[in-house]
């Protein structure tokens, strides 16, 4: 007969139960063990845990009032409170029997016991307190992996009136389980607030998670959100829990809910309604505790009116709508996101010291940004490599450059600087032929020289 693994404890004074105790047990168990001073309990246990502890209640010879065994309960669950505590006592004092089983003890015999039913409750203890153990190790699992994906988290930096007004919103809604829908273009900042929203609420310790449902095919949907039981379908070679299940106690991003097709609406709304899911392959439905944000680039309102996305939808997701506006139209946030990032790079790249001249800031401010927060971000993480020495200049921006003279717009009416962007053009046109670039421009050479030196250029 294969053994249980189970490290059992047998505490008593008793001789003679210690070894008929042990003889049952030992065929059955990993290990069994046997202490005949309860003084060395604790001592025991600091060398090793021990999943049941069978404890006798009149440890001291002649001790009939249980308080040796309740004592030592008491000191073995403040040691190690997944330990199962099974009391054996030679009077059946149901009150002392009900009391320990309040402070803690999980059963009670009474002697002489009948071996199958001490089999059975010393099998049953080593069960919960195994599975007691895999759930405190499943919990600090979680803390670590939330906390390890916490290291993602980026701060909502900005000083503009508009993200003001966000963090406001953020911080009345973030408490409550409102549904959210974030609105804005690509690269800026959905996540972000989605993330500060879920710092906010009471859901902080539980997991945020993001699902990106545009990309998912109608066969994936339900599987990915809901779950499924092994062979609920041909490919379902294990059970899975979807993401309602797997972010229980947080928040699911869900991006992208533009992308959804229409029936794939119908079976969220479903879900919204009714906060429950059901996993493929079963019957029983599972409620769903996580807080649903939805984030998307489209605009959802024409949608309805287009006929693509449902009214009622729209309706349940968007209690709270924030929208963030692009970058280009909060200039003043740039500085501060630049800062941000070129700390960020500079200590990724081990370079100390960067620092940005006024002009080139001001340029960047200009710069129309169509891949708001994120190109910046990477334009930053590319001018920190590319830099030489420890001032940044506009072209180690690389392609934002030259967009930004293909941008030109004449915003400026000032004829020196009309003039200066003419003749780099002319000549980035030309390849750095002057001779080319001064026809063009409808300058002699020289003429164009003297205009060089003046701009700088
Ligand atoms: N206000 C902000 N403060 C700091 N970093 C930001 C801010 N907004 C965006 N970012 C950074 O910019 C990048 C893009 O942000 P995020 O992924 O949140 O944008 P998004 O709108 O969700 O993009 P997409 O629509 O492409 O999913 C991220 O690296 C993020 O850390």
């Amino acid at each position: 007969m294969a053994k249980t693994t189970g490290n059992i404890l047998l505490a008593a004074d008793d001789e003679f139960l210690l070894l008929s105790i042990k003889l049952l047990l030992e065929p059955h168990f990993t290990t069994v063990k046997t202490e005949n001073n309860p003084e060395r309990i604790t001592a025991l246990f600091d060398r090793e845990h021990f999943d049941v502890v069978v404890l006798d209640m009149n440890f001291r010879h002649g001790d009939t009032t249980g308080n040796q065994g309740r004592f030592w309960l008491k000191k073995i669950l403040n040691h190690s409170p997944d330990t199962q505590v099974i009391l054996i006592t030679a009077f059946a004092d149901i009150q002392v029997a009900v009391d320990s089983i309040k402070e803690g003890a999980l059963d009670f015999i009474v002697k002489p016991w009948q071996n199958e039913k001490l089999l059975s409750t010393v099998k049953a203890a080593n069960l919960i307190s195994q599975e007691k153990r895999k759930v405190r190790q499943l919990k600090s699992q979680q803390k670590t992996l939330v906390s390890a994906l916490d290291k993602n988290y980026e701060p909502l930096i900005g000083i503009s009136t508009s993200i003001a007004a966000i963090r406001k919103t953020i911080e009345k809604i973030a408490p409550t389980d409102a549904e959210v829908l974030i609105t804005g273009q690509n690269g800026t900042g959905k996540e972000v607030i989605a993330r500060e929203i879920h710092k906010h609420s009471n859901r902080a310790d539980g997991i945020f998670m993001t699902l990106d449902v545009g990309a998912l095919s109608e066969s994936l949907f339900e599987s990915e959100l809901f779950g499924h039981k092994k062979g609920a379908f041909t490919d379902a070679k294990e059970e899975r829990v979807g993401r309602f299940e797997a972010a229980a106690g947080g928040t699911l991003l869900l991006d992208e809910i533009g992308n959804l097709s229409l029936p794939l609406q119908a079976k969220l709304l479903t879900v919204l309604q009714h906060k429950k899911i059901v996993r493929l392959g079963t019957n029983d439905p599972v409620d769903v505790d996580v807080r649903i944000i939805c984030a998307t680039n489209a605009n959802l309102q024409a949608m309805v009116k287009e006929g693509k996305f449902r009214e009622d939808l729209l309706y349940r997701i968007n209690t709270v709508e924030i929208h963030i506006p692009p970058l280009s139209e909060r200039p003043e946030d740039i500085p501060q996101l630049l800062l941000h990032f070129l700390k960020k790079y500079a200590q990724k790249y081990q370079k100390a010291y960067l620092s940005v001249p006024d002009p080139v800031l001001t340029a960047l401010q200009k710069y129309r940004w169509p891949g708001n927060i994120r190109e910046l971000q990477h334009a930053v993480e590319r001018a920190v490599i590319m830099c030489e020495g420890e001032v940044l200049q506009l072209e180690d921006f690389g392609s934002i450059q030259k967009q930004m003279s293909a941008d030109f717009t004449f915003d400026y009416l000032n004829l020196e600087k009309l003039e200066a962007w003419a003749i780099r053009k002319a000549i980035a046109k030309h390849n750095g032929n002057i001779s080319h670039a001064a026809e063009e421009l409808g300058l002699s050479r020289g003429a164009l020289y003297r205009r060089m030196e003046t701009y700088g250029i």
